[in-house]
């Protein structure tokens, strides 16, 4: 026993107290999720208690709503002060999405899929709070002080603006959140922005990059993560929609989870079964940009060694039929050839000491920190389901020359739908009060009850959002332990996650005519091959996906989540949970049927 510390004596009597008590906190929980109503209000009691005196300073209205804040305990660094804090939204709001949720839904509508960066941001010049000018002579209180007027100004005006434009989607209201992401931008040699490839845009403030280009005069790479979840002719119609909008982006896609499942016999024998490893061949894609952008400013041969390792060993591994593989090269995704900006006045800060700091900011849940992960090729920053999970942005070196730092995700001012807010991962499904309104957002523009093989509760061919989830719970066996009802919270609940997740509930948007030029442009272009590369790395086996492409995928997924639900549990804290590299390794192979048969939504 460590020095110092003495086992206090700790009598049977006081043991079954605890016990008892802790079975009545189990039994109050269970209770509180059954019963829908009361549990919305404990979650809204629960999250707003946990204010701290620092994020107080948006609380004078008493309607700010802090996501995934921890108690403070006793420690001196208040950890409540990272937590996401969003406007609280009316109970009159709620109650009408509700009604709105019994409505007949209109037919599923593919056009509605299509979606251009004018949809969702507007208003550029105030895409984000940037730091207020400072000089070196400000005391740190004259300088906290300073930032915190400057912030209360900037919210009022973002709602002040936005009013007049379209309802404002939830937005980063925690200055700490946003002073982490100015000090990303600051030492960072380049802004590497990630997004989920199922709706890039709607994770790319152009007003952020006009910042970074044009402000800081710094490089920004897009990362369009997730590829596995969607087909190939997608990330490429999403790429030149991209590079035609933002001529100085540089993108690239990206697969954090195309290296980790590995099977335990057959063609990828021999592998580190169910450990996270590099995802190389995104990682070469990331690591040809990074090497145009800093030339001969630095070093950047220890890195590329790190990665033809592992892709000599992912050879080695590999079985002689696959020599009909076609060699990889990177998809070339580098800006369109522009006058080079004129980095003079901070170049003398740029790659200092030889390294090169890239920064990664974005969204909460769209992947940094997998990604990071799947760069080291080892899990070095923890990885969760839950939005807003990283707290504090964090640097590790990859090399010697290369520093990479995750910085925590952040919401951006736009008129993204909230219910889309939701779908993104900008918002934690546990803390949510009305899910219905987002279960109708996807039925809207896919087929639910197809997908999951729903029978209509009440045997009619026309569907609300609560039908679908009343369904959801028969089919699932949610009952409320009172009534005995379909506990059509808690199958809501079940589906956003699974819509999260993306793999058996796939929403993705698509760019601008991307119906219309499918055939013609999309689905033969020859690039196609690269993205199937990095979605298929290591792992594709067609057999197995084309022959469970029925309705199998569904029940097995189901299976999977009805022994998770134990894990699970009913209570909002669960998705709390950090995923481990074993939970994560289940990504490994491509698992969105969608993604592989290249088929458009019905
Ligand atoms: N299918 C798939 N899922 C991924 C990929 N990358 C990340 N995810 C999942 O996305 C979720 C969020 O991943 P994180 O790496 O924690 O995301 P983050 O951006 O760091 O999140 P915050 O901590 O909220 O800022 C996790 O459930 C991951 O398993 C990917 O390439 N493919």
């Amino acid at each position: 026993m460590p020095r110092g510390r003495h086992k206090l004596p700790f009598s049977g009597k006081q043991k079954k107290a605890q016990l008892l008590q802790k079975r009545d906190r189990q039994k109050q929980r269970k209770l509180r999720a059954e019963d829908e109503d009361d549990g919305e209000d404990e979650r809204d009691a629960l999250v707003v208690n946990t204010f701290t005196p620092s994020l107080q300073l948006l609380d004078a209205s008493g309607d700010s709503l802090a996501i995934n804040a921890q108690k403070s305990g006793s420690s001196s660094r208040d950890r409540n002060r990272y937590a996401l804090l969003f406007r609280r939204e009316t109970d009159e709001q709620l109650k009408r999405r509700k009604e709105e949720a019994k409505n007949e839904l209109p037919p599923v509508d593919s056009h509605k899929l299509e979606v251009q960066s004018e949809d969702i941001f507007v208003l550029q010049q105030f895409a984000l709070p940037k730091r207020p000018p400072w000089n070196p002579s400000m005391s740190k209180a004259e300088l906290e002080m300073h930032e915190q007027r400057y912030f209360r100004e900037y919210v009022d005006m973002i709602e002040r603006e936005y009013r007049s434009l379209g309802d404002l989607g939830y937005f980063e209201l925690n200055l700490e959140t946003w002073r982490q992401l100015w000090r990303v931008l600051e030492m960072s040699d380049i802004v590497l922005v990630i997004a989920d490839i199922r709706h890039p845009i709607c994770h790319f403030p152009p007003g952020l990059y006009e910042y970074v280009v044009q402000e800081l005069k710094k490089d920004i790479i897009l990362v369009l993560n997730k590829v596995d979840l969607v087909c190939a002719p997608l990330v490429l119609a999403w790429i030149d929609y991209l590079k035609k909008k933002f001529p100085r982006l540089y993108i690239t896609p990206f697969a954090s989870y195309a290296g980790m499942k590995m099977k335990k016999s057959g063609k990828n024998k021999g592998r580190r079964i169910g450990k996270l490893r590099m995802a190389s061949k995104s990682a070469e894609g990331l690591l040809a940009i990074c090497e145009e952008i800093v030339g001969d400013k630095v070093d950047l041969s220890s890195w590329r060694k790190k990665i033809e390792e592992e892709l000599r060993e992912e050879e080695e591994d590999e079985d002689s039929t696959d020599s009909d593989d076609e060699e990889f090269h990177p998809l070339k995704t580098g800006t369109q050839k522009l006058e080079k900006v004129d980095l003079s006045y901070y170049e003398g800060q740029r790659f200092k000491d030889g390294v090169l700091t890239i920064g990664c900011v974005g969204h909460p849940n769209v992947g940094k920190s997998s990604l990071l992960n799947a760069v080291m090729g080892k899990k070095v920053v923890s990885v969760s389901r839950t939005p807003g999970h990283t707290k504090h942005f964090q640097t590790i070196f990859l090399t010697k020359t290369v520093k990479l730092c995750d910085c925590p995700g952040l919401v951006f001012p736009s008129i993204a739908p909230r219910p889309l807010q939701v779908l993104m991962g900008c918002f934690p499904i546990a803390q949510l009060r009305e899910p219905y309104s987002v279960i109708a957002f996807i039925a809207e523009r896919i087929d639910l009850p197809k997908i999951l093989n729903l029978k209509h509760p009440a045997n009619e061919d026309k569907w609300s959002a609560y039908d679908i989830c009343e369904a959801w719970a028969l089919k699932r066996g949610y009952l409320t332990a009172k009534t005995g009802r379909p506990d059509v919270y808690r199958a809501a609940n079940h589906m956003l996650r699974m819509a999260l997740d993306g793999r058996t509930i796939c929403l993705a948007f698509f760019p601008p005519n991307y119906l219309k030029d499918f055939s013609s442009k999309w689905s033969n272009s020859e690039d196609l091959k690269k993205i199937e590369y990095l979605q298929c790395q290591s792992t594709f086996d067609s057999d197995q996906y084309f022959d469970s492409f029925d309705q199998d995928m569904v029940e097995n997924r189901e299976k999977r989540c009805s022994s998770d639900d134990e894990a699970d549990g009913d209570d909002a804290d669960d998705a709390d949970e950090e995923d481990t590299s074993e939970s994560d390794s289940e990504f490994g192979a491509t698992s969105n049927k969608f993604a592989l048969l290249k088929l458009l939504p019905s």
